[in-house]
């Protein structure tokens, strides 16, 4: 079905196609129709000589070649770009990401890496298609750009690849594999802004078509794949399509694929041009910084999180609560916030205001107590000294600006060095001799994960699931594609799926990340390990990468400190106030311990972060959270 895929052939040839002629911008405009309609293109172009092509997979082989325990010495501390191995989660590739492989310093880096006396050729091969293919990016955007009419277009197209990730990747299915074609990479739409991909001549890469069909996309030989990501999409207002992708191999074919995906810098806003807002087109995504976007991507997983964390459209939520209030959107303070009075003027129709004293009474009142998804009028009704005495006995927990939060953050991150400290005299009596043994298994069972089929281990992954959108006939994959969709996600980006992911979300799991590199985990006592040398097929040996993840999640899963304004379109910090207040009433009516409620709370906090509330269900929400916390 590649017959199907947009192509475009800017080899110079002959005449050449010169920026800013005529012909020139006629392509701009086919390029930017086609990533509005479809998502992706394919492209062929000079910049990347075949020779080149060629001489990167050779380097890609050897790479891959290496033993295990070489390839596992790339320990990056950013998110996901250390060395992916195969493992239960992601059978059926491994892969390195590298940042910014186009300079000297990055590339020399990493080639030490495995080859601590140097590999030239190697290096010189990395950095040269790094490069090359970055440069590929910003003729892209620059037509994406000019397409749209934009007159920086170049500008623009430069702070989209200022820096950039590169993405190497071998996928194989093991030896025996059945016929059937194996989803060997989950769906996703990358999160950066674009994604230039090359593969081996070995097909697999899927894209997810506007009618629901997944085609098999054929990557011309010496030309690149190129795969609109999440951040491009929410510059254009929308109207260029991410592409859902995926990767799917027949047996026992060998796939090698290398990917860069130019990124924006962390700390960039991303916004919509104002060319890009009339009145076809209203504003549908808020300005927001790139950083905040991966951070909420990687808390929540959720694979439309650009729309959730940056649209401004309205949530089929919303809408149905808007339609039974009878007008169709009301501005929240933080849409009025990210939209100004201008902006209001200009895209997006004036929606009726109204008070909130006119609202009906909620019919959620306990007790005739004050009801959590009340606003500050209501509030202040409420008796001051009943106020006063429930504040005092439980201080500090309304935290509209989450300072009580963060005290509760340090004090379970003190609590948690504390442990660790325990931990660490434990293991301190852990002879070298032991953690060896524990690496040898570790490679053995991955080098069993090649010659045998692991889609029995999909059963232990099963319930870890999240919403399947996969059509049925690719079930037995899904299961391992839900549980991954993070570290898929992620590591992709890297292909980042987490494209995205390649980007740290902050400098708190950075460090995190750092320290758990440098102590390897090493700190776990090997409960395992006798049974493990009985039972190779004992898989304790991912504990420490159990752990290691775990206390990356801990740090990942907190509650963003913004979410009212970033997220929240129906709740204000006054109504998160109230809840709260009634959330210490009935704490101290029932008698629980203090440690419920500020369970209650973070449970909260850390659901707001991640999913959009009606103010009807704020209660709701606040009793179900007690619950769980009790
Ligand atoms: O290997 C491929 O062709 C696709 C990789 C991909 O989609 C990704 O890394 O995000
Ligand atoms: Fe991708």
């Amino acid at each position: 079905m590649a017959s199907e895929s947009p192509f475009f052939d800017l080899r110079r040839g002959g005449s050449g196609i010169e920026e800013g002629s005529e012909e020139w911008r006629e392509m701009c405009l086919k390029v930017r129709e086609a990533g509005e309609t479809h998502g992706y293109f394919l492209l062929m172009c000079d910049d990347v000589p075949n020779d080149l092509r060629e001489e990167m997979f050779k380097q890609i082989n050897t790479l891959f070649e290496l033993p295990l325990q070489t390839k596992m010495k790339y320990k990056k501390p950013k998110l996901f770009r250390s060395y992916n191995r195969r493992n239960p989660i992601t059978p059926f590739y491994e892969g390195f990401g590298i940042d910014d492989a186009h300079l000297d310093d990055e590339a020399e880096s990493f080639t030490k890496t495995f080859w601590p006396e140097g590999n030239p050729k190697f290096c010189e091969t990395l950095k040269s298609m790094s490069s090359k293919m970055l440069g590929v990016g910003y003729l892209v955007l620059k037509m994406i750009m000019a397409g749209y009419g934009i007159p920086n277009y170049a500008s623009g197209a430069e702070r989209m690849t200022c820096t950039s990730d590169f993405k190497l990747l071998k996928y194989i299915l093991p030896v025996g594999s059945s016929d059937e074609t194996e989803v060997t990479m989950i769906s996703h739409t990358d999160k950066g802004c674009i994604s230039i991909l090359y593969d081996n001549d070995v097909q697999g890469l899927q894209m997810l078509t506007n009618s629901g069909e997944w085609i098999d996309i054929k990557i011309p030989k010496g030309g690149f794949a190129i795969i609109i990501g999440d951040i491009l999409k929410a510059w254009s207002n929308g109207r260029l399509h991410a592409a859902t992708h995926r990767v799917a191999l027949n047996k026992e074919k060998l796939r090698y694929s290398f990917g860069l995906f130019p990124m924006v810098k962390e700390d960039m806003e991303i916004k919509v041009p104002n060319e890009l807002v009339d009145d076809q087109h209203p504003l549908r995504y808020r300005p927001f910084i790139y950083r905040d976007f991966l951070s909420h991507y990687i808390a929540t997983r959720n694979p439309e999180s650009i729309d959730v964390f940056a649209g401004i459209q309205m949530s089929k939520e919303n809408l149905i609560s808007a339609k039974d209030d009878e007008f169709p959107l009301r501005v929240t303070r933080a849409r009025a916030k990210i939209l100004g009075s201008k902006s209001l003027g200009e895209g997006i129709p004036p929606y009726p205001s109204r008070s909130f004293k006119n609202e009906p009474k909620n019919k959620l009142r306990v007790n005739s107590k004050r009801v959590a998804s009340d606003d500050i009028n209501t509030c202040n009704v409420a008796p001051a000294g009943l106020q006063h005495k429930r504040r005092t006995v439980l201080t500090d927990v309304t935290n509209i600006r989450g300072e009580s939060y963060d005290k509760c953050f340090n004090t379970s991150k003190l609590q948690a060095r504390v442990h660790k400290k325990n931990i660490t005299k434990v293991a301190s009596g852990v002879s070298t001799e032991n953690t060896s043994s524990k690496d040898d298994l570790g490679v053995k069972l991955d080098e069993e994960l090649s010659s045998k089929r692991v889609v029995e281990s999909h059963d232990n992954i099963t319930a870890v699931t999240f919403d399947d959108k996969e059509p049925a006939e690719h079930c037995m994959s899904n299961s391992i594609r839900e549980g991954v969709i993070a570290d898929n996600t992620l590591s992709m980006q890297g292909s980042v799926k987490s494209d995205e992911l390649m980007i740290s979300p902050n400098k708190e799991i950075d460090m995190i990340c750092e320290k758990l590199a440098a102590s390897d985990c090493l700190a776990i006592v090997d409960i395992d390990l006798e049974l493990k040398l009985k039972d190779p097929l004992v898989w304790s040996s991912y504990a420490p990468d159990i752990y290691k993840k775990t206390r990356v999640t801990e740090v990942e899963r907190k509650p963003l400190t913004n979410y009212m304004e970033k997220l929240q379109k129906d709740i204000s910090p006054s109504m998160r106030a109230i809840l709260i207040d009634w959330l210490v009433e009935v704490t101290e009516e029932y008698k629980l311990v203090p440690d419920t409620l500020y369970l209650t709370v973070n449970l909260i906090d850390r659901y707001l972060s991640a999913s959009l509330i009606q103010k009807q269900r704020l209660q709701l929400l606040g009793v179900t959270c007690m619950l769980i916390a009790s």
